[in-house]
């Protein structure tokens, strides 16, 4: 098979979707790997590594697109990339396609295989979401910390207080991955941390973890409503896997918080929870305020620390791509029910149920989609 990996376009994206080690495991195996020239820069990778590792360099990404069978890549394409879309072409990287009705439109249209790595899922887990989520987790609270600063737009306020001076208090709405890491670093500035979920099982798991450290509460509108009045900084993390995020916060409770309050809606990428984070920002203008109250809302924060993310992410992607280049889709998916869940998209049919849904669409299995009764042995 040949792969593709185009550089990144999105602002601010310096992650690449293969590193040299990942090249190597492809050509080892009999494939062919097209990286575009300086697509892994941004996360220290020359175009010399990956050539030592066997990659052949390409200047284009047009040409990278129409010879690939299968693209490899970090995040969604942008409406500049829909033009490279045809029909049998995979698309293997992060979609967030509940959020997307444009690119879901084009990808459906053209007859592409969108396998999107956030939905791909062994048992609860999400192993191609967890380490970005563990990377996003850890600089919201980084972040709310830098933007609760005066100079920054915020209040004024040290999140771990001082002797003689109270703490920041930090409401984390959702408490898997992202949560429970924006927990660990606000916990270790010192604030004033609770979690709400909606799941009891996890708020025992969390208050085995941090004990009384933080605070769990269970999500209703009411526990929601009184965290996110008394907050500094308010940091959304819910998901409802592939589904558009619900709106939790809203903006009566945003109108609630003090001015130079700081929301961190790490949900954006799926629309976000928060009535008011009703657009995505960059890392360029990362920030806006409405009613007085700092919001960001990047939907691809682990782009500004991308050394430590594409390593992170090339851990648990390359071994799913090898399955797809060795086996085809039809087989690997056969093989492997986790990335099954993860096609979104096939053949002009849309076969994740809750984009389906979402977006309007009729939801169609994969099995049918791909126009081919799998069976197993
Ligand atoms: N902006 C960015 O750059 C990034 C965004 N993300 C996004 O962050 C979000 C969270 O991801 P993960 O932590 O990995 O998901 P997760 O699945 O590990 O955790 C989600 C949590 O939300 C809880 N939840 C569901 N409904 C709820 C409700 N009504 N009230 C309270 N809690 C509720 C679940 O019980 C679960 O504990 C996702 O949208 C993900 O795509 C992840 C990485 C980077
Ligand atoms: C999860 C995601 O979309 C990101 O890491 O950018």
């Amino acid at each position: 098979m040949i792969i593709g990996v185009p550089k990144e376009i999105k602002n601010n994206e310096n992650r690449v979707a293969i590193t040299p080690a990942g090249v190597m495991s492809f050509v080892q195996a009999g494939h062919t790997v097209l990286v575009e020239k300086d697509a892994g820069i941004g996360s220290g990778f020359t175009n010399e590594d990956y050539a030592n590792a066997g990659a052949q360099i390409i200047e284009q990404a047009q040409d990278i697109w129409e010879k690939a069978d299968m693209i490899m890549k970090v995040k969604e394409p942008l409406p500049s990339e829909y033009g490279y879309f045809r029909p049998g072409l995979i698309l293997f990287t992060y979609l967030h396609l509940a959020a997307e009705p444009e690119l879901t439109r084009a990808l459906k249209e053209k007859g592409v295989t969108a396998i999107a790595y956030e939905t791909v899922q062994v048992g609860r887990t999400l192993p191609l979401l967890t380490p970005m989520s563990e990377v996003a987790g850890r600089m919201a609270a980084q972040i709310g910390a830098q933007f609760l600063e005066k100079p920054k737009g915020g209040k004024g306020i040290l999140l771990g207080g001082v002797p003689g001076v109270s703490r920041g208090k930090v409401t984390i709405i959702g408490g898997g991955t992202v949560g429970t890491n924006a927990a660990k670093v606000a916990v270790g500035l010192g604030a004033d941390v609770t979690i709400i979920d909606l799941n009891a099982d996890r708020l025992r798991e969390l208050d085995d973890i941090f004990g009384h450290q933080i605070t769990t509460l269970m999500s209703n509108p009411m526990n929601i409503a009184q965290a996110v009045a008394e907050s500094d900084l308010v940091i959304g993390a819910v998901l409802i896997p592939g589904a558009k995020a619900p709106k939790l916060v809203t903006e009566e409770m945003v109108k609630a918080m003090k001015p130079g309050s700081v929301i961190v809606d790490v949900a954006i990428d799926q629309g976000g929870i928060v009535e008011t984070s009703d657009r995505v920002t960059t890392h360029d203008n990362p920030t806006y305020v409405k009613h007085g109250v700092v919001h960001y809302a990047v939907a691809n924060m682990p782009g500004a620390v991308p050394r430590t993310s594409t390593l992170a992410l090339t851990n648990v992607t390359i071994p799913y791509a090898l399955q797809i280049a060795n086996k085809g889709v039809q087989q690997a998916i056969l093989d492997n029910p986790a990335l099954k869940l993860g096609v979104n998209i096939a053949n002009g049919e849309i076969t994740y149920e809750a984009v389906a849904r979402d977006l309007g669409y009729n939801y169609v299995p994969v099995e049918e989609a791909l126009g081919k009764q799998l069976t197993s042995n």
